[in-house]
């Protein structure tokens, strides 16, 4: 349970020439829930892409499942992804195909190519989420908390081993909201690392875990007090 999945020394983090975060040491262990928290423009999407190769690591040293972001080739970026599952605020499911198609698509992409095993895992995957009936339905046919359930089944495909959530609750409401962080903290229990970006502290309170504050350029751990 000790084992570390992401760890940064002295990591700052650039937009192009711009440094958005400087100074950043820290650790993620294996089966912990870690929220980042920080004000609009504080840089939380930005370290998020630093995290997932959008953005290159310039400055300090960083290893994240297994690898090392201060040399890691454009060629190796598709490997590190398939070790990450990827949420995002907006979805970003194919609006031209049905969920199952959805999920199929990234399945072939990852390289599976039976047809029996891609279907027992989409329906592993969707189940999980609460999803299991819904996979022959477009996104435009389904909620927006569906929609995300859809995106997590999605991230949950290649079984990674940490979770990157950027404000996945930002386009739900807050009834929304509370069902997609349960089957966020479900996925927790069952052993899977997740890093989520939030700015609702609604969620944090009701669901507390260690946070992480991005603020005038660092990124600290902050101590949620009890309510
Ligand atoms: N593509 C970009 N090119 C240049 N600067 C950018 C780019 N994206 C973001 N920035 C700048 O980087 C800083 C951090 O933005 P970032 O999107 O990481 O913040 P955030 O905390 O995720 O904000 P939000 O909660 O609004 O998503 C901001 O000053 C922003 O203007």
């Amino acid at each position: 349970m000790n084992e570390s999945i992401l760890s940064l020394e002295d990591v700052a983090v650039f937009q192009q020439e711009n440094m958005v975060l400087n100074d950043i040491t820290l650790e993620v262990r294996r089966g912990e829930f870690v929220y980042l928290i920080g004000k609009t423009g504080s840089g939380k999407s930005s370290f998020m892409k630093t995290l997932y190769a959008d953005l290159p690591l310039k400055e300090g040293k960083g290893e994240i499942v297994g690898f090392d972001l201060k040399s890691l080739r454009e060629k190796d970026i598709p490997y590190l992804r398939r070790k990450l599952g990827i949420v995002f605020q907006d979805f970003k499911l194919l609006p031209d195909r049905n969920v199952n198609k959805n999920m199929e698509f990234v399945l072939r992409a990852t390289g599976w190519k039976d047809q029996a095993q891609i279907d027992n895992k989409i329906l592993e995957v969707l189940e999980k989420v609460g999803m299991k009936t819904k996979g022959f339905k477009f996104p435009h046919e389904l909620s927006g908390g569906e929609q995300q359930r859809v995106a997590i089944a999605r991230a949950l495909l290649n079984d990674p081993e940490l979770i990157l959530a950027d404000e996945p609750t930002g386009n739900l409401d807050p009834q929304t909201s509370v069902e997609v962080m349960k089957v966020l903290q479900d996925i927790n229990k069952s052993g899977r690392t997740i890093l989520m970006a939030t700015h609702d502290y609604a969620l944090l309170l009701k669901y507390p875990s260690k946070t992480l504050k991005c603020d005038g350029n660092k990124v600290f751990e902050v101590v949620q007090k009890a309510v």
